[in-house]
């Protein structure tokens, strides 16, 4: 994608995305509701227009390209099954359309069938399958088609948890089994962080950030990102700064703690500190405490919530243990390198020492 825009009447949607995706590449497209994912994907298939820019797969350009000649293959949430059709023929609706041979047909259903272990249903109808299985027939239906770029729009929204981390599994398997080139659709950053190899963050229109799951947790370059991806969110405080001999420090808003700070702000600059759950430990010298408000304790996992003051709560997560019991009065830290800045305009400050 090169200079990509997309104007509905006078509202521009996406606002110039520039983007290279690699053959066999896994890239998840997640950002919140609006932001204008759905529509990107929608033009790489041409169910919409493209207002500007450049679209091309294989060095060729598809801005004029009929969805059903780009040589790619779209899996709606819906899922979009003809309900009077076996499953069977649902998978061979569009090879039947294209002429090809019936032999030919029902190889390909049952090497798709195989694959998404559909094998025993092929004779069903869709309204007798579960959610999981009729996505898996939706899927079987785009494997058929043998096509250059799978497309999916939100896949797994309409399933249950459990058959959500299921399916997840079962897609990243088929990723690697087909070698394939997808482009996947959520808003749910999980689902981004465990399928991707790379991922693309969304955000009113434009590329917010882009790069590897692990990447873009450890070193979020905006606000934004840091406190999209991640569950327990990123804990984000805002604070004044200044220079104390020397040394320039953040100014907690709430009890006027300091903290040191790894990088040198613009003077007088407010910045908001990031510091993930899992980096902060109990610490009776540590910069940041008060009372624990609430506890969740979720078996593998705990967090633990304190009111740092003025109602501003710091989340810790740990272990099977809590940090203390709920009224305790806690005293936390971090190490230093776990610590992010970011300036008044939302982007992170690098650390200029380290240059
Ligand atoms: N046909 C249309 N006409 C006018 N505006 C539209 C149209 N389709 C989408 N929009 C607007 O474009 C913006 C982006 O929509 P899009 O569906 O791409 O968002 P999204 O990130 O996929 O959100 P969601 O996760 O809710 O589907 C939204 O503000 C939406 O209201």
């Amino acid at each position: 994608m090169k200079g990509i825009r997309k104007s509905f009447g006078g509202l521009e949607v996406v606002s110039g995305v520039d983007l290279h995706i690699k053959d066999q590449e896994f890239v998840v497209l997640v950002g919140p509701s609006g932001c204008g994912k759905t529509t990107l994907l929608r033009m790489i298939a041409g169910l919409e227009s493209i207002s500007g820019g450049e679209l091309l797969i294989d060095g060729q350009v598809m801005n004029r390209v009929r969805p059903d000649e780009r040589g790619l293959a779209m899996v709606f949430q819906s899922y979009a099954l003809y309900p009077h059709m076996t499953v069977a023929d649902n998978m061979s609706f569009a090879l039947r359309l294209a002429k090809v041979s019936k032999a030919e047909r029902d190889r390909k259903v049952n090497d798709a069938a195989k694959i998404l272990q559909l094998d025993h249903l092929l004779q069903r109808r869709p309204a007798q399958l579960s959610g999981g299985q009729r996505q898996r027939v939706a899927i079987g239906r785009a494997i058929v088609r043998d096509p250059k770029v799978f497309l999916f729009d939100e896949p797994l929204s309409n399933l249950d948890a459990a058959l959500r981390i299921q399916m997840r599994i079962e897609l990243a398997r088929l990723h690697k089994q087909l070698s394939a080139t997808m482009i996947y659709v959520t808003h749910d950053q999980v689902e981004a962080m465990t399928m991707a190899d790379r991922i693309v963050v969304v955000n009113k229109g434009v590329i917010e950030q882009l790069g590897t799951p692990m990447e873009i947790y450890q070193n979020p370059s905006t606000v934004f990102v840091a406190g999209f991806i991640g569950s327990p969110k990123m804990n984000l405080f805002e604070a004044d700064t200044a220079l104390e001999n020397g040394q320039a420090v953040a100014i907690l808003d709430n009890r006027g703690q300091r903290i040191p700070l790894p990088v040198d702000p613009p003077r007088g600059a407010r910045v908001t500190l990031g510091i993930r759950p899992e980096a902060l430990n109990v610490d009776s010298q540590g910069p940041l405490g008060g009372e624990i408000t609430v506890i969740e304790h979720l078996g593998g996992e705990t967090l633990t919530y304190i009111d740092i003051g003025n109602g501003k709560l710091a989340t810790v997560k740990t272990g099977e243990a809590s940090l203390g019991q709920v009224g305790d009065t806690v005293r936390v830290s971090f190490p230093p390198d776990r610590l992010h800045v970011f300036g008044p305009d939302g982007r992170a400050l690098l650390n200029h020492r380290n240059h």
